[in-house]
C-alpha cells in the first residue's frame, strides 16, 4: 500500500491558483521577479525556439507606459469611449506591476507556429502559478492594442515579435478564492477502445 500523501504541497499549489486583479504593493523584488519568471522558461518548447520574452514594468515608468497604452487604443480606434481610456490609464498606472508577455514566433521555421504558441501560452500559466506559489496574485489581460506601430517602437518589438497580453502583477487585497471550478468528471474520459465523449459536452 502506498503511504503516499492525498496531494503534495506544489499540487495544492496548482490547486488553489485563482486570478485576482485586486492588486496591491508590494510587487515582487528584482530577484523575486526573475525567480518567478524562471519557471516560464520550463515550459515545454519543441525545437528549443525559446519563444517567450518578459518585459516588466514596474515603479514610476507605469504612468509612461500607460500613456502608450492609451496612445495605442487611440491610434487602433480614434472614437474609443474615453471611459475606456480612463480605466485602462489607471489599470496600467496603479497596478503594482506588470509583465507584458513577448511572443518572438519563427513563423518560417519547422516548428508549427501554434505549437510555439501554446508553449507561451505554458511558459505564462508557469508565472502565474509561480506568482501564487509565492505568495503573489496574477491576472492576465489581452492586448489588443499592441500590435499599433507607436506601441511597438516603445516597447522594442521587433520583426515577428508580438504581444500574448499582460499580467497584471501585486499582492492579493484579500484571499482569492476564485469561481468555483467544475467537476473534473466532466472534463476527463478513459478511452477503452470505443468513442469517448464528456459530460461537459451534454
Ligand atoms: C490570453 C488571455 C487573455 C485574457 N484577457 C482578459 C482580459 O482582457 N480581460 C479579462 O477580464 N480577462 C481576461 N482573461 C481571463 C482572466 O485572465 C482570468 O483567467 C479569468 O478572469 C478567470 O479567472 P481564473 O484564471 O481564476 O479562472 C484572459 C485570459 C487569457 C488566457
Amino acid at each position: 500500500m502506498s503511504s503516499a500523501p492525498a496531494s503534495s504541497p506544489a499540487l495544492d499549489v496548482l490547486l488553489s491558483r485563482a486570478s485576482t486583479d485586486h492588486l496591491s504593493a508590494p510587487a515582487p523584488d528584482k530577484e523575486q521577479i526573475a525567480r518567478i519568471l524562471s519557471a516560464g522558461l520550463r515550459a515545454p518548447d519543441h525545437g528549443k525556439i525559446r519563444p517567450w520574452r518578459y518585459i516588466v514594468i514596474k515603479g514610476k515608468h507605469r504612468a509612461e507606459f500607460a500613456e502608450q497604452v492609451v496612445k495605442a487604443m487611440v491610434a487602433l480606434d480614434p472614437d474609443v469611449p474615453q471611459k475606456k481610456i480612463e480605466k485602462r490609464r489607471q489599470r496600467f498606472s496603479e497596478m503594482p506591476m506588470i509583465v507584458a508577455l513577448v511572443m518572438a514566433l519563427e513563423p518560417d521555421g519547422k516548428i508549427p507556429v501554434l505549437e510555439q504558441e501554446l508553449s507561451v501560452g505554458a511558459a505564462t500559466m508557469n508565472v502565474l502559478n509561480a506568482l501564487h506559489a509565492e505568495g503573489f496574485g496574477g491576472f492576465w489581460v489581452s492586448s489588443d492594442f499592441a500590435d499599433q506601430p507607436c506601441f511597438r517602437e516603445a516597447l522594442g518589438l521587433t520583426g515577428t515579435q508580438s504581444l500574448a497580453g499582460f499580467l497584471f502583477v501585486g499582492t492579493p487585497d484579500k484571499p482569492v478564492h476564485g469561481a468555483k471550478r467544475p467537476d473534473i468528471a466532466d472534463y476527463m474520459a478513459v478511452w477503452k477502445g470505443e468513442p469517448v465523449s464528456f459530460g461537459a459536452d451534454k
